[in-house]
């Protein structure tokens, strides 16, 4: 479902003289439907570069990046939107949302994007938002006020919303306590389950251990010359 071959990616800092950071070569790896494979490797390896890679944020500098048969890299950005709408969840280590939205239609928005009817769409946003222990208080609320684990707890509401075949998860369980990281290892198995291909970002072992079925070391990709 996620396939990369042989990518490589550097960053050349155009305001910075023109240097160059060698990232990754040669990055290799394949995630089946069901499966959650834990992206690891030391910081600075280059794992929030890949899960960029493979959501389109980043361009390759070489290889093939794929997300259930369609190609990520050389997409055009309506193929990369398309995807990123059916077929790609992500749930980022921070949310970034439109300002005043409130809560509760920021977690419902990917069900609106892929044709559910408002009120099934909020149905399905509250129950998420009550799982994940977000006060109802709060729905109504636009959440750049929120905790950071407030925050992070609709985030994941989001990209746990659509059904999505494929996600990327990058430190799903960080900032959150035990209760609620409990709430979020059980929706990553339900996804596992219903046959989701999950890549993850995991600092927090427990949580790797519990819910991925192999890691990948983002450290054997390491430019030879980096
Ligand atoms: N937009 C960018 N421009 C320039 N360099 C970047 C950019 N994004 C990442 N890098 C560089 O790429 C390298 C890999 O960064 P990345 O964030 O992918 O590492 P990581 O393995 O996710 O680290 P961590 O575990 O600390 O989050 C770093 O040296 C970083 O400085």
């Amino acid at each position: 479902m996620i396939d990369c071959k042989d990518v490589t990616k550097r960053f050349t800092l155009h305001n910075q003289g023109g240097a160059v950071i060698e990232v990754l070569s040669g990055a290799t790896l394949q995630v089946a439907p069901g499966e959650c494979v834990a992206l690891t490797g030391a910081s600075g390896a280059g794992k929030s570069t890949l899960m960029r890679m493979i959501h389109g944020n980043y361009l390759a500098e070489a290889g093939r990046i794929a997300v259930g048969g369609v190609q990520v890299s050389g997409a055009d950005p309506r193929t990369v939107l398309r995807l990123r709408r059916d077929t790609l969840g992500y749930v980022s280590q921070f949310l970034r949302v439109v300002p005043r939205v409130p809560a509760l239609d920021v977690v419902a928005e990917p069900l609106l994007a892929v044709g559910w009817a408002p009120d099934a769409a909020r149905d399905r946003a509250a129950a998420l938002l009550t799982r994940l222990n977000v006060p109802a208080a709060l729905w109504d609320l636009g959440p750049s006020t929120f905790s950071g684990g407030e925050q992070q707890r609709v985030n994941i509401a989001r990209g746990f919303a659509h059904d999505y075949p494929a996600l990327l998860l990058d430190e799903p369980t960080a900032s959150l306590d035990a209760t609620n990281r409990g709430v979020v290892l059980a929706l990553i198995e339900e996804a596992k389950a219903r046959g989701a291909a999950i890549l993850g970002i995991f600092h927090d072992v427990e949580a790797r251990a519990a819910v991925c079925d192999r890691e990948v070391d983002v450290g054997a990709f390491r430019p030879v010359a980096a």
